[in-house]
C-alpha cells in the first residue's frame, strides 16, 4: 500500500515536471497580492479551468521571500483538505514562479463581507467550522497557517469554503511527529487586526495564533469589523494586548463564549490550543453539529453564489486552443538563469541532464 502511494506521488511529480506556462492559455485576471497576480487559465490538453498564481522571481528576491515561495509550495504540495485550496502543479522559468491550482468562482469572504456587511450566526458557525477542519488538518502536519483573514477564504460554486495563500505558513520541524502540535516559533508576520497577542509581545508562539485569528474571523463576520481596531497601529497593537471584545448582545451565549475562549491572551488557555483538554468540536456552539456530514460537505450551505460562470463543465465545450509546439526539457528554450533557478530549488523543470536520467532510474527502480 505504501509503495503504491509513492509510485503514485512519483509519477505525479514527474507529470509536473513536464508542465510549463506554455501549457496554459491565460484568460483574465482573477486577483491581486502583494507580489503577483492570479490568472484563470486553461490547461491546453485537458481543457480544463484553473487558477494560475506567478510571482515575479526577480521581486520575491529582492523582498526577501524565497523561503515563503518555498513553504508555499511545501504546503500546496503536503497537504490535502476538502477545505484547502487543491494544488495542480507548480513551476518555474526565468522570470517567475507558477502555482496552479483549483479555481473557485464565488469570490472571497473580504468582498462578500463588504457587500453583505455582516453575516447570520448560522453561515459564521458553518464557515468557523470548515475553518477549523482545515486547520486542524494543517496542525496535524505540523503546520502552522498564520494568515487566516477573510480575504484568504475563497467560496466555491456551491458555497463551501477554502483556505488559499500559504505564503506566510510555517512547516516545525519535530522528530517526534506527534509532538509537532507543541512546537514553537518566533517570527513577527500575520496582518495586524488578526496577529494575536504572543506574537506582538515577541514571545515564542505555536498553532494557538490560528485559533486566535480565527476568534477575531468569528467577531468580524458577525460584527462587520474586527473587534480590536484603530488606524494607529500602536494603538491597534495595545487593543490586542490589553481590551476584551465588545460582542454585540445580538449574538448567542454560545457563540459569545466561543469568541472569548478563542480570544483569551493566554495562548495556553485558548480554545484550540494543545495544552487544553477540550476539543473545540465539543463546543455547545457545534452542539447541532454533525463534523462528518460538514467534511463529506453534504449540508446545504445558506450562502450559493450566483451564476457558475468559468465552471470547468461549461467551459470545456466553449473553448478550442490550437496546440503549440513544445519541448519542455530542453534547456535552451526555457533560458533559465542557474543561480535564480537553483534560489528556488523544488520547482521543475530542471536544467541538468543527470538530475533528469536519475529521476529516470529512480521510476524504474520503483516499477
Ligand atoms: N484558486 C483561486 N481561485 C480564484 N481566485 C483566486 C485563487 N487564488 C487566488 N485568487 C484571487 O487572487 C487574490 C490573490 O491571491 P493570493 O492571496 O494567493 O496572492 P498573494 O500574492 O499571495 O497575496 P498576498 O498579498 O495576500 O500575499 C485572492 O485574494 C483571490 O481573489
Amino acid at each position: 500500500m505504501g509503495n503504491q502511494i509513492k509510485k503514485l506521488q512519483f509519477k505525479r511529480k514527474i507529470k509536473n515536471k513536464d508542465l510549463s506556462r506554455d501549457n496554459f492559455q491565460k484568460l483574465k485576471t482573477v486577483g491581486k497580492g502583494s507580489f503577483g497576480k492570479v490568472y484563470l487559465v486553461q490547461e491546453e490538453e485537458t481543457r480544463k479551468i484553473f487558477a494560475m498564481k506567478v510571482l515575479n522571481k526577480k521581486e520575491m528576491i529582492k523582498r526577501k521571500q524565497v523561503k515563503h515561495v518555498i513553504t508555499e509550495k511545501k504546503i500546496l504540495e503536503r497537504i490535502k483538505s476538502p477545505f484547502i485550496i487543491d494544488h495542480h502543479s507548480s513551476f518555474q522559468n526565468k522570470e517567475k514562479i507558477f502555482f496552479v491550482m483549483e479555481y473557485l468562482n464565488g469570490g472571497d469572504l473580504f468582498d462578500r463581507l463588504s457587500i453583505e456587511k455582516f453575516f447570520t450566526e448560522k453561515r459564521v458557525l458553518f464557515y468557523a467550522a470548515s475553518i477549523i477542519l482545515a486547520l486542524q488538518t494543517m496542525h496535524k502536519h505540523g503546520a502552522i497557517y498564520r494568515d487566516l483573514k477573510p480575504e484568504n477564504i475563497l467560496i466555491d460554486s456551491n458555497g463551501y469554503i477554502k483556505l488559499i495563500d500559504f505564503g506566510l505558513s510555517r512547516i516545525l520541524k519535530s522528530k517526534n511527529k506527534r509532538k509537532t502540535k507543541y512546537q514553537k516559533c518566533k517570527t513577527c508576520c500575520g496582518t495586524v487586526e488578526y496577529i494575536a497577542p504572543e506574537v506582538i509581545l515577541g514571545q515564542k508562539y505555536g498553532i494557538e495564533v490560528d485559533y486566535w485569528s480565527l476568534g477575531i474571523l468569528i467577531y468580524e463576520m458577525l460584527h462587520g469589523r474586527p473587534p480590536f481596531y484603530s488606524e494607529n497601529k500602536n494603538v491597534m497593537y495595545e487593543k490586542i494586548i490589553y481590551d476584551d471584545p465588545k460582542i454585540s448582545s445580538s449574538v448567542s451565549s454560545e457563540m459569545q463564549n466561543l469568541i472569548r475562549q478563542l480570544l483569551n491572551k493566554n495562548p495556553e488557555k485558548r480554545l484550540g490550543s494543545p495544552y487544553q483538554f477540550k476539543n473545540i468540536h465539543d463546543h455547545p456552539v457545534f452542539i447541532d453539529l454533525d463534523w462528518q456530514k460538514l467534511y463529506e460537505k453534504k449540508y446545504q450551505p445558506e450562502f450559493i453564489p450566483k451564476g457558475n460562470e468559468f465552471d470547468n463543465s461549461q467551459f470545456n465545450s466553449q473553448q478550442a486552443f490550437q496546440k503549440k509546439s513544445k519541448s519542455l526539457l530542453d534547456p535552451k528554450k526555457l533560458n533559465l538563469e542557474p543561480i535564480e533557478h537553483l534560489t528556488f530549488k523544488g520547482f521543475y523543470p530542471i536544467t541538468n541532464n543527470t538530475q533528469i536520467l536519475k529521476n529516470v532510474q529512480k521510476i524504474k527502480n520503483i516499477h
